[in-house]
């Protein structure tokens, strides 16, 4: 691919920019004069391929194979461009066009456009697959831009082949850091429909994804963003120079080879001080003061400019989504009425979530960069009611509770509600307070001076809280927070400074709080473990996400989780018979169980894309045999519960990229109120037999332990769940004496006791103070004593049960155990110790 050295000059509309400054005509003149010699040259060049006019070549996508490889080389391109996509299209909707993706030789790799328009432009091969490079399809926007490396648009009569006559199209390379062009982004439509604006549109959208490629590249750099107008730092206008430690300058956008007049060749020779004439070491020491003020500096040039660095030490910056700030325009997904059909021929999976498997865009997603509010409604009323709610205080000082079950999503609605508030490009910080011993939260949280206490880092640290400052810290677990630091968080919410440990300086801070909890704080500030003050300083808005199994839209949420994890172009669907077990699961660990369902049974299913009930891991099919505890109630499949079109709202997304399902299976499209299989045609069949692994450890019972006492399980959970905000906490009550909880299990006598320590600690795990039935327990060679399991695979599942009757309160699991957190994370690594920051 051509290098472009200096592609701002290259770029027609800037230089017709550069002329508009003389005379309007002028660049008119220009930029008309430009374009015809443009298609004239393609012309050419076109007949040059052997091309007739009237002769429509054939073109066959690729071969499925070659698509996969395709879309794989381009899954980055694809990442990035995938919101922004979204957004443009949401610009053109309703025009007869279509937002096209292609790879940097031309291959269609992403469609995304209106019904009607996408069919007819699927008739001259506008489809994923097919290649519109000139060679294939003569003069066209996509072909010539590649042959250009410009913007260029190609209008009716100017398409070399007669067939695409009826067609406009603007396309514009995107350049990838280097400068190379890494893939178009082209807006077709009916020619009849023509807009001069199409083509701003389209390059402004251009130039958002190449931001988003460069920060993705260059990660471990510093940045410095600049600009002479010091308002337009973080807008599309914005210079970005990436240095390495040492400043020498690694690559830069196109905006800062605008604003400094170099080449990238000529601007790579360059140091951050030879270019800004300021040692890196003083822009270092200036990012070590909180609130530091903006930085001045005169280019080569003489250009005064305003900067700002990331210097990507500590913790990543969070790139804000696109919609959040960038987007030229920002309507919600769903404004416009039904799906717009998307086709990337199969690639869904990774342009919503990076799939598993390339961890390191995945945990950069930590920040979850593409996460948005509107990427969590799948079509669950309750849920679309919590995104409505926050929507609604996006921006005012609110602070936000969330509660919910552990893995229902808190974090990942913390982040979506960050990514869509005018903080986004500002840092978004996670704290997990019951993953972090006691004695770290203080440091961790408020800073430390130098030397504050053995061990402190020389030089000290400004904590999480500064860290977060002009964006969102979200205090995960807040209920574990002890009781003493509780207080000193109140005063940082009511002052607004941060005092560090040590230190008698106060820091000024401004950040929006998320926490979150699945305790029930009312009934710990009864209990005076937690500060009544500091809950209502923080239940500003209260928002408490559904469980899985209260979820109508669990449909959806599988096509999803299948077509995120689907890899390699892989279209996984899960048979009648799995969605019906997915109904009738209870879910206690939520998202984070079933997406570890579902990444199993397609392991297990070796390849077949069919998930099928023998795919399902053991435990599954075990918790599945357990009788639902009293007064919950399974759940049936609800097709009503999703829009008439079929596809869950959030789905609408991707669900269209997932060809026709099997008949009788549900896939991505299938199960969603669609009802392609008819209910009840594949019967589900008898839970399997118990796993032996688990059948050898003890009796038969719940949750292939001991039997349920029938005592347990019923009523203690359904009352007195007030929750913080007032509303019933279903399925939380007050957990009194931690027992166990509707949708866990209840606590169970089954454990073996004397003469084993793993027996004591289950003992520990699961008595209560209504259940002292320690005693009871089989002893080593009486029935129900676990033979044939290692010690370690014991112990492994002392702490899951643990963990389900605590609701996935490690805190409680691990005093429960008497065992350290720690311990149990190492165990679970899943269960993702966060050190959490938001890198
Ligand atoms: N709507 C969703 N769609 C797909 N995956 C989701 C969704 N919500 C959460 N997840 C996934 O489930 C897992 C748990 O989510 P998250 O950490 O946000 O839950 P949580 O409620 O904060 O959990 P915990 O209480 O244990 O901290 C994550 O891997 C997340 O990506």
């Amino acid at each position: 691919m051509p290098a472009t050295d200096a592609f701002p000059q290259r770029d027609p509309l800037d230089a017709s920019a550069a002329l508009a400054t003389l005379h309007p005509a002028l660049a008119t003149e220009s930029a008309e004069e430009t374009a015809r010699q443009v298609i004239e040259a393609a012309h050419q060049r076109s007949q040059r391929f052997g091309l007739e006019s009237s002769r429509t070549p054939d073109a066959s996508p690729l071969a499925r194979a070659e698509m996969d490889q395709t879309l794989e080389k381009s899954r980055v391109l694809r990442v990035h461009a995938a919101p922004v996509m979204e957004s443009l299209y949401e610009n053109i909707i309703n025009t007869h066009s279509m937002v096209v993706l292609t790879d940097a030789m031309g291959t269609i790799l992403h469609t995304l456009g209106d019904g009607d328009f996408v069919e007819r432009a699927q008739r001259v091969a506008l489809q994923p697959g097919v290649s519109w490079a000139e060679q294939n399809r003569g003069t066209n926007a996509i072909g010539t831009a590649i042959a250009e490396a410009a913007p260029t648009t190609v209008h009716a009569d100017q398409h070399f082949l007669r067939a695409n006559h009826f067609l406009t199209c603007s396309a514009t390379p995107i350049f990838d850091p280097r400068g190379e062009v890494a893939g178009i982004l082209d807006v077709t439509g009916d020619f009849r429909n023509f807009h001069k604006h199409t083509m701003a549109l389209v390059r402004m959208s251009a130039r958002i994804i190449e931001n988003q490629l460069f920060d993705n590249a260059f990660q471990k750099a510093i940045c410095i963003h600049f600009h002479s107008r010091p308002e337009f730092i973080g807008t599309l206008m914005e210079g970005i120079i990436a240095c390495d430690q040492e400043g020498r300058v690694l690559a830069a956008n196109r905006g800062a080879l605008f604003l400094t007049g170099l080449g990238k060749g000529a601007l790579e020779t360059h140091t951050f001080s030879s270019l800004f004439g300021m040692p890196l070491n003083d822009l270092r020491e200036h990012y070590r003061t909180v609130n530091p003020t903006p930085l001045t500096a005169r280019l080569l040039n003489g250009m005064i400019v305003g900067l700002r660095a990331d210097l990507r030490t500590n913790q990543r910056w969070i790139t804000p989504g696109f919609a959040a700030s960038q987007a030229p325009v920002t309507p919600a997904a769903t404004d416009h009425a039904g799906p717009p059909p998307i086709n990337d021929g199969g690639a869904a999976a990774s342009l919503f979530n990076p799939p598993g498997g390339h961890q390191d865009e995945r945990h950069a997603g930590r920040s979850n960069r593409l996460s948005s509010l509107r990427y969590l409604n799948t079509g669950d009323p309750q849920m679309q009611a919590v995104i409505a709610k926050a929507q609604k205080v996006i921006g005012r000082d609110i602070p936000i509770m969330v509660i919910g079950e552990t893995g229902t999503g808190k974090e990942l609605l913390a982040q979506a509600i960050h990514n869509d508030s005018p903080r986004a490009r500002m840092p978004f910080i996670a704290v997990n307070c019951a993953s972090l011993p006691d004695t770290l939260i203080e440091s961790e949280l408020f800073g430390y001076e130098d030397g504050a206490f053995t061990g402190a880092r020389k030089r000290g640290s400004h904590g999480k809280i500064v860290a977060a400052n002009g964006g969102t810290l979200f205090l995960d677990e807040i209920g574990d927070m002890p009781l003493q630091l509780q207080a000193r968080l109140l005063r940082v919410l009511q002052e607004r400074v941060v005092t560090p440990l040590g230190s008698n300086k106060s820091i000024p801070v401004n950040v929006m709080i998320i926490c979150a909890t699945n305790r029930n704080l009312r009934d710990m500030i009864a209990r005076a473990e937690f500060r009544e003050d500091l809950y209502y300083r923080l239940n500003g808005l209260v928002v408490k996400l559904p469980p899985l199994r209260d979820r109508t839209d669990l449909g959806a949420i599988v096509s999803k989780i299948l077509l995120n994890e689907a890899a390699h172009g892989a279209r996984y669907t899960v048979a009648p018979e799995v969605l019906d077990a997915f109904h009738r699961s209870r879910w206690p660990g939520n998202f984070r169980q079933l997406t570890n369902v579902i990444r199993t049974a397609i392991v297990m299913a070796d390849g077949d894309q069919v998930i099928r009930m023998d795919h399902m891991p053991d435990d599954f099919i075990e918790e599945l045999e357990q009788p639902m505890p009293e007064g919950m109630t399974p759940r049936a499949a609800p097709p009503s519960a999703t829009p008439a079109h079929g596809l869950a709202p959030g789905l609408t997304d991707f669900a269209a990229f997932v060809p026709p399902n099997a008949p009788g299976m549900v896939g991505p499209t299938s199960d969603l109120g669609g009802g392609r299989f008819a209910p009840g045609a594949g019967l589900p069949p008898q839970p399997a037999a118990m796993p032996a692994g688990l059948a050898d450890v003890m009796p038969r019972g719940d949750n292939g332990f001991a039997p349920p006492r029938p005592d347990h399980g019923a009523a203690p959970y359904a009352g007195n769940g007030a929750h913080p905000g007032g509303a019933p906490f279903p399925g939380a009550g007050s957990f009194p004496g931690e027992r166990a909880q509707p949708g866990g299990w209840p606590a169970q006598p089954g454990w073996p006791a004397a003469g084993a320590d793993m027996a004591a600690a289950g003992n520990a795990a699961a008595a209560t103070p209504g259940n002292p039935t320690a005693g009871a327990q089989p002893r080593p060679g009486e029935p129900g004593w676990p033979v044939g399991r290692s010690l370690d695979q014991i112990e492994l599942e002392l702490i899951r049960r643990a963990l389900e009757t605590h609701r996935g309160n490690v805190s409680a699991a691990a005093r429960a155990l008497g065992i350290s957190r720690n311990t149990i994370y190492r165990k679970f690594p899943e269960l993702g110790q966060r050190t959490t920051d938001a890198g």
